[in-house]
Formats: structure tokens, C-alpha cells, sequence
């Protein structure tokens, strides 16, 4: 009997452990056979996963069926050449932490806060909940604790199906969900169990009662790898001890490692006496003073349960405790310092933002609206050399052709140093801003995304759209330069938002360019998906000609010297846009 048919037949993995002790080599065999030829359900996934994992740490005692796994399984077997096993960066596993926690309503802190410290850096997060909180910023309103049969079941669904890397608890709110956990965790061990013994509110709330403690102390902490209370939850597992400072917080975290957890870190954001955020780490031998300044702020509902789930994600990503610990207390650092004036709820703890975007839309200086196709209308682009010419500053330039009635200004600077084009850059966008007019900056994504431009404009050999877009994300504007249809399908297809088409004539600004003429750009509108602004050459005295082309998706003209290569800018950009305007009334599409 082949393991296929075995399988098809039973959902029990203890006879393919009783095969395994009569043929490990032939079974493993036969199940690498299956799983190449074969799409497996999740359920017989789980059993190959088992196999896999009860041979490889027989055979090596090791544990796990990793890359070391695989490339024993390689050794047993080397004459089987259908055996390809895939490299890790192929199988990359997600990192996964399970939250076992209670949810609050306003979101700040428990579940929610999890999920969203979890997301923020980039690990999946899975969730069981113990209670349902009303909570706000003024404090918690109502506690109702799940069904002891709810958790287990819960766990049970998670932790059989979805292979969790690190579980993370906050509210434990009685011991039979304590005990349910460690029995869940012995049936599916884990890499690591963070342990955030969650006991009164920010609030000043109970969300566990003192009965509590000694389970945590006997059972839970045995089993953590580290355990983060903060100050009141110390001074209550230590039977009601004075923590006042540093060294008492040394001296409490010593005596919580006693009690069996791997780490310790004694959180200090209450501590009264510091000007500083001082948290204590122990790890049974070394003593780590982890400090930050102390932000001025009423938004801290949640740190405790973002810094337990941080850690945790840290640890599911493979990072050492010390450096997953030192990640979160940064994390943590930089989202109050990011979040310290914004405003949600009325009470005295407001919730902080993970994701570090609300404050933009708060403080109203982004630009909302979304990118719309006329805003190519008259696209002017400024030109380092031009201004210097000239005399006059980036900010300068950038005014007046706003002021002559440009739709979307680029900024083009290919000299200059990077500091000093920061600094003007950012100058520019709040003029922008002000006007409601995009602003986008060439080649340099590390400049729009210092100085929160609205887009960026890369040519077909900067940096790849695709590229571009995962780091500059959905909603900036991504243009790119193209001189074929081929070119511009594949910026639609990179997920650009429109294309620039040139050089339509000849051009100092650009000298050896090869030039498209007007049948290029007519080529280049009529195969593209996306929006198409000419550009190269283009003046007072062509451009009624290209746009008079009248073809489906070119939108506006792009000018560099039209407008910047001249006394007055403001003056030269309201003709052309005059011009434009002439000839956009009754335009015939093609
Ligand atoms: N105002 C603050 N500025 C900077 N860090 C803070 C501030 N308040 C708390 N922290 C940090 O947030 C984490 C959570 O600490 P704490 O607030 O003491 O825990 P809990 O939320 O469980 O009461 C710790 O790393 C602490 O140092
Ligand atoms: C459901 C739930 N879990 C944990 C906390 C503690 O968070 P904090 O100490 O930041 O108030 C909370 N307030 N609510
Ligand atoms: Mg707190």
C-alpha cells in the first residue's frame, strides 16, 4: 500500500508513526512522491508536515522540517532525481504569532492593538479572544469573559491548522483559560511563548483579579519565555512590593525570574521619578538598563499589549529575545513620538496610530484627492541649470508657474546636493498643498518619500515601477517615460498611473534623446491604458499642434524651457495655458 492510498483513507497520522518505525525511508519516499505529484488539502498537509517533522528529528535531532530537513532527506535519498525540494526563499514560511487576548472596542489596546502592532511589522497575526471589553479613553466600561469552551475551541481551530510561530498572551481573565492554554500549548508547542500578564488597565481597571496570581506565577511563567508586566503588575506578583526605582525594578525583575520564565522585562512607563522610559531586562544573567525618552503625550493606551506583540513578531521573524525586545521599545518610541497630537476620544488615555499615517489626514497637509487624468493638463517641470541661470530659487519657480496656472509640477534636479533638494522639495510641497496642485519629484523615491511628495517620475532606467510602487505604496502617483506602446503597456502593468511621451521635438534639456515625433506620442496614446502627457520640445509655438492631435489619452503637455527658460515664468505659463485651453475646446477624439 502506497502512502496515496493510505492517505485517501485516513485523517490518523499514529499509522504512518507506526510505518515510520518499520520504513522511515520508504515512507518519506513515497510521501515526497505524493507531494510533488499531488495538490494536498490542508488537512493531509498537516500529516505531512508531521511525518516530515518526527523523522527529520529522529534522524537528526533536530527539530523542524527547515532547509537542514530537507537537505537530509536529499542525503537518504540521493539517487531519486524526481526529488526537487524547494529552496527556502521559495517556501519561505510567514512568520505568525497568535494573540491570545481580550478585545477592546476603542481599538487601542488588547487584540486590536495586536493585530495592528503585528501587521505594522510585517507578521501575520491570528487571534484567540478571552473577553469582550467595552472600553474607550476613559476608561472600561464592561467586562464579559468568553466560554472556557470558546477559547479552547478557538485555540484548537488556530493552533492545529495554521502552524503559529510565537504565541503572545495579554487578558487571561481566569485560571481554567490559563490552564486551557497550557494544555493547547503542549499538544502544539510553539517557538516561543510571550507571556504580557495583563492584570489592571492604563485606566486603572481590573481585567484580572488578584486570584489569579498564582497560577500566573506557578504554571504560566514556567512556560514563557519572557514576561512583561509593567510596574503595578511587578509590585502585585511580588505581593504588593514599593517600586520606586531603577534598582528596585532590578531587583523585582531577578525575583520574577525565579519563578521560571526564560526573560524578564520589567516595563517602566509609570515609573514616577524618571524622565525617561526605562524598562529593566534580565535574562538570568545579564541586566539591560533599555531606555527612551519619556514622549509627551495622553495617547499611551496600548503600549504594554504593543510592545508584548512586537516582541513577538520580532521572535516569529528569528530575531534573539535582547533584539526583539530593543526593536519594540523602538517601535513603541517612535509611534508616540509620531502619534503625540492626535486626537481620538475625549477621556485622559487616547489610543496611538501603529500604522504611522493618521497624523497626515489629521493635521490636514496631505493631499486628498486621488490622482485624476486632467491634472497632466499642463504639467511643468523645473530644470536645476534654468533656475540657477536665472537666479531664482526651486520655491521661486515652482510659485510662479502655480501661479500662471500649472496642474502638476516635477521636480527635476540632477545636481545639487541631497540635503539641500530635501529641504527645497519640502518648501515645494507645502506651496503645492496649498494650491491643491500634485507635486511629484524625478528619479529620487527617497526624496518624495522625505519630503511626502504626491508621486515620483521615473525614466526606463531608473528604478523599476514595480519597485517604485511597493516602496512608495498604492496612493502616490507613479508616471513614467515611455517612447513605445511596448513601454507604456508595461508601466500600466508595474502599476504606474500615467505615462510621459517624448521627446515630441527636439530638445536641449535633453540633447541626444532620440526624438518620437508626433506620430510616436499618437502610437504611444492610442496602446496605452493610462493617461499619456507629451513631452520634449514642446512651446507656444507647437503646442496647439500635438494636442490638437485630438487622440484618446493624451491629456496635457509637459514643458521644461517653455516655461523655466524665461524671464517671467508666470507670465509664459498663463499664455500656454491660454493656448491650451484654445484648443482643447472642441477636440476630436481619434
Ligand atoms: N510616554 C512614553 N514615552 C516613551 N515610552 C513609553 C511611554 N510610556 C510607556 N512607554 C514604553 O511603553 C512600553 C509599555 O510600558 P508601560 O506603559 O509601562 O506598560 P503598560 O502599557 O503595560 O502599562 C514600555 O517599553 C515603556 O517604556
Ligand atoms: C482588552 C485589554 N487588554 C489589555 C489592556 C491593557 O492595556 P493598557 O495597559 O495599555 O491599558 C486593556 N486595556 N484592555
Ligand atoms: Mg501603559
Amino acid at each position: 500500500m502506497t502512502v496515496k492510498d493510505t492517505l485517501g483513507r485516513h485523517d490518523d497520522w499514529r499509522c504512518f508513526e507506526a510505518l515510520l518505525t518499520i520504513s522511515p525511508a520508504l515512507l518519506i519516499y513515497q510521501y515526497m512522491g505524493f507531494l510533488l505529484s499531488s495538490t494536498t488539502s490542508t488537512s493531509t498537509s498537516i500529516i505531512h508536515h508531521k511525518i516530515c517533522t518526527t523523522f527529520i528529528s529522529k534522524q537528526t535531532g533536530r527539530q523542524g522540517f527547515d532547509q537542514f530537513g530537507a537537505l537530509t532527506l536529499k542525503a537518504i535519498m540521493p539517487e531519486e532525481k524526481s526529488l526537487t525540494i524547494t529552496n527556502d526563499s521559495n517556501n519561505k514560511k510567514t512568520p505568525h504569532v497568535l494573540t491570545v487576548a481580550g478585545s477592546d472596542s476603542g481599538a487601542g489596546a488588547g487584540v486590536q492593538a495586536d493585530l495592528k502592532a503585528c501587521a505594522a511589522r510585517g507578521v501575520y497575526c491570528s487571534t484567540v479572544i478571552t473577553a469582550v471589553t467595552a472600553q474607550n479613553t476613559l476608561g472600561v466600561q464592561d467586562v464579559s469573559i468568553l466560554s472556557e469552551e470558546s477559547v479552547a475551541a478557538q485555540l484548537k481551530s488556530v493552533l492545529s491548522d495554521m502552524r503559529v510561530d510565537v504565541v503572545k498572551t495579554g487578558m487571561l481573565p481566569s485560571i481554567a483559560m490559563v490552564k486551557i492554554l497550557l494544555d493547547s500549548l503542549k499538544q502544539y508547542p510553539v517557538q516561543a511563548l510571550v507571556v504580557d500578564p495583563v492584570m489592571v488597565s492604563t485606566s486603572g481597571d481590573v481585567l484580572a483579579g488578584p486570584s489569579i496570581l498564582d497560577t500566573f506565577r506557578k504554571d504560566l511563567f514556567p512556560m514563557a519565555d519572557i514576561v512583561t508586566p509593567n510596574l503595578k503588575e511587578t509590585s502585585a506578583l511580588l505581593g504588593g512590593i514599593q517600586l520606586e526605582t531603577i534598582s528596585d525594578m532590578r531587583s523585582a525583575a531577578k525575583s520574577l525570574h525565579d519563578m521560571g520564565p526564560r526573560n524578564v522585562l520589567v516595563k517602566g512607563g509609570d515609573l514616577p521619578s524618571s524622565s525617561d522610559a526605562v524598562d529593566i531586562f534580565f535574562n538570568g544573567k545579564d541586566f539591560y538598563e533599555l531606555r527612551s525618552s519619556r514622549i509627551q503625550t495622553r495617547n499611551t493606551h496600548g503600549t504594554g499589549c504593543t510592545l508584548a506583540s512586537c516582541i513577538a513578531a520580532e521572535l516569529a521573524k528569528g530575531s534573539s529575545m535582547l533584539s526583539a525586545v530593543k526593536v519594540a521599545k523602538r517601535y513603541v518610541e517612535s509611534v508616540l513620538e509620531y502619534s503625540k497630537s492626535i486626537n481620538i476620544g475625549n477621556g485622559s488615555q487616547g489610543p496611538f496610530d501603529h500604522g504611522l499615517k493618521l497624523k497626515r489626514s489629521v493635521c490636514n497637509s496631505s493631499r486628498m484627492q486621488v490622482f485624476e487624468p486632467s491634472d497632466l493638463f499642463l504639467y511643468a517641470v523645473t530644470d536645476s541649470n534654468m533656475n540657477k541661470k536665472w537666479g531664482r530659487s526651486i520655491t521661486d519657480a515652482v510659485k510662479a508657474a502655480i501661479e500662471g496656472g500649472a496642474t502638476i509640477v516635477q521636480l527635476r534636479e540632477k545636481e545639487g546636493e541631497t540635503g539641500e533638494f530635501l529641504e527645497s522639495a519640502k518648501a515645494c510641497v507645502e506651496i503645492c498643498r496649498l494650491h491643491n496642485i500634485p507635486l511629484v519629484i524625478n528619479d529620487r523615491v527617497d526624496i518624495a518619500l522625505a519630503c511626502d511628495a504626491d508621486g515620483v517620475h521615473v525614466g526606463q532606467s531608473d528604478m523599476p515601477v514595480a519597485t517604485v510602487r511597493a516602496l512608495v505604496g498604492p496612493d502616490k502617483i507613479i508616471g513614467v517615460s515611455c517612447k513605445t506602446p511596448e513601454q507604456a503597456l508595461k508601466a500600466w502593468a508595474d502599476g504606474a498611473d500615467y505615462v510621459g511621451s517624448g521627446g515630441v521635438f527636439p530638445t536641449n534639456t535633453k540633447a541626444n534623446n532620440r526624438t518620437i515625433g508626433l506620430d510616436g506620442l499618437r502610437d504611444v496614446c492610442l496602446a496605452s491604458k493610462i493617461p499619456v502627457v507629451a513631452i520634449g520640445g514642446i512651446n507656444l509655438g507647437n503646442a496647439k499642434e500635438v494636442m490638437e492631435l485630438g487622440v484618446v489619452n493624451l491629456e496635457g503637455v509637459a514643458v521644461v524651457s517653455a516655461v523655466f527658460d524665461r524671464e517671467c515664468v508666470a507670465a509664459e505659463t498663463r499664455k500656454l495655458y491660454g493656448l491650451l485651453k484654445e484648443s482643447v475646446v472642441g477636440k476630436v477624439m481619434v
